[in-house]
């Protein structure tokens, strides 16, 4: 049996992206995970998949798994692509279209230019709406004071639907991504695990981002990553609310706008890079696991 997909990204942010409307197949965590390989498989940060709705009220399905393998409550940029991809397979005509993910529902809205719109719901900073269990951690106004192996780290924390800290530094070539992101993202104060921001603030609407992904490690971009910073920076008062932000990150710049008590707004582009199909008995068999049916 062979699967067709879509390989897609946002910013350098990659996805392969799978319809499974019009097709069927049972994801396991094993095979996800294969599939994810940028040897043995495809190569991905974010496996998005396009199932029917299961609810009256909105047009599609929309679920996410990290390369890891963990399936998660939302992708930034995945949504943009998803908008992109349901239209150019012909599942939906709409330029409006309502998405139902673990976390909630998106509005996605694209252009005749390839950007896409997508109201990405409310922020929370609450920590049990992270969910963050900040016991013993020193709290100064929103600030989280905590020693990470070491480097004493201020962060904020907040939820775009999955988890974020973000933490302000005054170069992001110099913050160190890989040691801090990874000792963070799996810390205990985080249950869930957590993505962790590095952002820098240029001027009041303009950062600069990188971002530790939880399940994937550091990537090109991170559309939630930069929602949290901005509704960060906002909050703080290091950025204009109501305005136009422009969030760099390596890959490329989103436009974030949000003001307190409303949906953040984010837009920006998408890219599909080629289709291709794919056999899953194949790679589990490669892999020495049984078929799965
Ligand atoms: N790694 C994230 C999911 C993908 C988010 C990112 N790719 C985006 O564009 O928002 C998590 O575990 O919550």
């Amino acid at each position: 049996m062979l699967m067709e997909f879509t390989k897609m990204h946002g910013l350098g942010n990659d996805f392969m992206v799978i319809d499974l409307v019009t097709q069927r197949l049972e994801l396991t965590p094993e095979l996800i995970t294969l599939l994810a390989d940028r040897n043995l498989g495809i190569g991905f940060d974010q496996l998005l998949v396009v199932e029917p709705p299961m609810r009256p009220d909105v047009d599609f399905r929309y679920r996410i798994f990290n390369s890891d393998g963990s399936e998660v409550e939302q992708c930034g940029n995945g949504a943009r692509c998803f908008a992109r991809f349901v239209q150019a397979r012909k599942l939906s005509f709409k330029q409006r279209i309502r998405v139902e993910t673990k976390s909630g529902i998106l509005t996605l809205s694209t252009d005749n230019y390839g950007w896409v719109e997508v109201d990405m719901g409310k922020p929370r900073f609450e920590p049990a709406e992270i969910p963050f269990t900040p016991k013993a951690i020193t709290k100064i106004q929103n600030a989280y004071h905590l020693d990470v192996e070491g480097t004493p780290v201020q962060l904020y924390v907040a939820n775009m639907g999955n988890p974020h800290a973000v933490i302000k530094v005054d170069d992001i070539l110099t913050a160190d991504v890989e040691k801090l992101g990874k000792a963070i993202e799996s810390h205990p104060a985080f249950p869930e695990r957590v993505n962790v921001g590095f952002m820098q603030v240029m001027n009041q609407r303009h950062i600069r981002l990188r971002v530790y992904e939880r399940g994937v490690g550091e990537t090109q971009a991170c559309g939630t990553g930069a929602c949290a910073a901005v509704a960060t920076g906002i909050r703080e008062g290091w950025l204009d609310e109501g305005e136009e932000i422009r969030a760099q990150l390596y890959g490329g710049s989103l436009l974030i706008r949000w003001s307190p008590g409303y949906s953040v707004m984010m837009t920006g582009p998408t890219a599909f890079v080629y289709e291709g199909v794919f056999s899953p008995d194949g790679i589990m068999a490669q892999a020495g696991l049984k078929p799965l049916s």
